[in-house]
């Protein structure tokens, strides 16, 4: 199976005037492609950080980073910003959605950052294949919480990435709303083979995944494999966690 993201001895160090925070202390792992991983761990246990360092947001104090075969520390800046703007789609808590534009318009952004002229049609079908393709022209101040993050996805899918990042993003989401993204982000590693990585503090989330890495204080404390019986059963995670914080 090729590995669409890969972490080699990442170590990350974090400075806050003179003080030093390591965030990752020697983090090796693959992220197989077609995979949906969640990443856990208590709170400042290094998960945020892991996410940026592999979607190439944030640069590794030490250690290599593959993305689909490509070692992202080798690439010059301008490599790098190509890489971030075609290659990786990222969902966050905070939809970050711009309030002036419409739906559509807010979907088109990323082509035109890779400097492409967005077609309308595929506009369009981004947006009916999260469920919205009657609100194209609403702005987000028009749009549920749940529907402004649909867009959200649907503007970090539009350039067909490699690799989707997702960085607690039902964390501002009713309960309906959260198993809708959840459901849909999972159809989209069915039916699409769309790798994912995605760091959740809530058990149910991680549940939809096919594996779920946890950390602590900036390692892998362990991993749990999920088969597709696992799914919405959240126990045996929630079970995994406590013991962490423990
Ligand atoms: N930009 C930064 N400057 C200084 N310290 C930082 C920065 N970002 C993160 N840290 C520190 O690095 C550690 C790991 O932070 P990180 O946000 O990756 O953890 P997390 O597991 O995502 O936490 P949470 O669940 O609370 O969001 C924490 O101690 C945090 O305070």
């Amino acid at each position: 199976m090729l590995t669409a993201v890969e972490l080699h001895a990442v170590h990350k160090v974090h400075r806050r005037g003179t003080q030093e925070v390591r965030a990752l202390n020697g983090v090796s792992i693959g992220f197989p492609a077609g995979t949906f991983t969640a990443i856990m761990g208590p709170s400042g246990s290094g998960k945020s950080t892991l996410l940026q360092c592999a979607a190439g947001l944030a640069e590794p104090t030490a250690g290599r980073i593959l993305v689909s075969g490509e070692d992202i520390g080798r690439m010059d800046e301008r490599a790098r910003t190509a890489l971030r703007r075609e290659r990786i789609g990222f969902v966050f808590q905070a939809f970050n959605l711009v309030a002036s534009l419409t739906a559509a318009q807010n979907v088109e952004l990323p082509l035109r950052f890779a400097g492409r002229r967005p077609d309308r049609a595929e506009v369009d079908l981004a947006l009916s294949a999260v469920g919205l393709g009657e609100r194209t022209g609403h702005r987000p101040s028009e749009l549920s919480g749940g529907q402004q993050q649909r867009v959200a996805l649907a503007r970090a899918l539009i350039t067909r990435p490699d690799v989707l990042f997702a960085d607690e993003p039902t964390g501002a989401l009713d309960t309906t709303s959260a198993r809708e993204m959840l459901a849909m982000l999972r159809r989209l590693v069915d039916q699409q083979a769309q790798t994912t990585l995605m760091v959740t503090h809530d058990p149910v989330a991680a549940s939809y995944a096919d594996m779920v890495v946890f950390l602590k204080d900036g390692r892998i404390a362990d991993r749990l494999e999920l088969e597709p019986a696992d799914r919405t059963r959240p126990g045996r995670i929630a079970a995994q966690m406590a013991r962490l914080e423990a």
